[in-house]
């Protein structure tokens, strides 16, 4: 995802690449390695000398934002590192301790937007889902929910973005926990059950939230199906131009997610 990101930052508006991405390797495996974003080698920056690279970037660069998707396990240490350093950032990146991931960052004054889902039309649908249960709490007691998620193999934690959609349900009545959801994984049932297309094997966002009421006779059901992870690309792109600005402003409020973006109309 990180990759797609940059991808996206190059093609940007009003955005520039900075090229440097951290890994989670050591200095040994990525001293002098470069990767290529479209015609752009991006340096790779080994565990060891992050602290010191990032620092000089932003030395050099005073706008820099950080861009993190990485792992559910690095999630609250990288905040604490762009905190510490004083780096504004934008954390795509999924799981991890939520709570304690807003309490950092909220009490290091540094600007943040952290959201599960960048893309524009999902993000839509999620403050659809908030103002639905903001204004209707409860409309949905009784009903049964079942939820179910399937992404590439490789994703190690439960959506983000289904733990997001989760809550909203709660609150509209449905006594469901984010335990219940079901993750699909495997590639064969991806493609028999889901119908997620073999060329997006490695990278899709399916998911279908069921709601039953008791007695059976009404069914209501929520899809999206995303294929690949460019709106993901273009939601970060403008991620950064609406914290971008907040910081320019001085704005009070430094904490953001991405429905704060589409409210203020940012969102391509
Ligand atoms: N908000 C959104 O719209 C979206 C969010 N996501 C989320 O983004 C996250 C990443 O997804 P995805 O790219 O598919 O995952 P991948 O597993 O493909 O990539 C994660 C990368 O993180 C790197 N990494 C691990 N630890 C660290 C660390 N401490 N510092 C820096 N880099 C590290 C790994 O690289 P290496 O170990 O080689 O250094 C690896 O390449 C997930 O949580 C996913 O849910 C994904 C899509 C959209
Ligand atoms: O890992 C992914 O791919 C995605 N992760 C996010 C999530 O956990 O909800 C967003 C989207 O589903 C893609």
């Amino acid at each position: 995802m990180g990759h797609a990101a940059a991808e996206a930052v190059v093609h940007g508006r009003g955005v520039q690449l900075v090229p440097y991405t951290v890994t989670g390797e050591p200095l040994e495996k990525t001293k002098g390695n470069v990767v290529g974003v479209s015609a752009v080698p991006v340096n790779l920056v080994g565990n060891e000398e992050k602290e010191d690279v990032l620092l000089k970037l932003k030395d050099d660069n005073p706008s820099l934002i950080i861009v993190d998707f990485t792992l559910p396990s690095a999630v609250n240490g990288n905040a604490l590192l762009y905190t510490s350093l004083g780096i504004p950032f934008v954390m795509g990146t999924t799981g991890g301790d939520r709570q304690k991931l807003m309490e950092d960052v909220v009490q290091s004054g540094v600007y943040a937007l952290i959201a599960p889902n960048m893309g524009k039309q999902v993000v839509a649908f999620q403050a659809m889902m908030e103002m639905m249960a903001e204004n209707f709490p409860g409309a949905f007691s009784g009903y049964t929910l079942t939820v179910t998620e399937s992404h590439q193999k490789t994703k190690v934690d439960t959506s983000g973005t289904a733990k997001a959609v989760v809550d909203s349900f709660q609150r509209l009545g449905l006594d469901f926990d984010v335990s219940q959801v079901e993750k699909v994984r495997d590639p064969g049932e991806q493609v028999s059950k889901m119908g997620v297309p073999e060329g997006a094997l490695a990278g899709h966002a399916f998911h279908t939230y069921h709601l039953v009421s008791p007695e059976g006779s009404v069914n209501f059901e929520f899809q999206h199906n995303v294929v690949g992870r460019s709106i993901y690309g273009e939601g970060t792109v403008d991620a950064c131009r609406f914290l971008a600005k907040k910081i320019q402003d001085g704005a009070e409020q430094r904490v953001y997610d991405m429905v704060d973006v589409l409210r203020a109309g940012a969102m391509r």
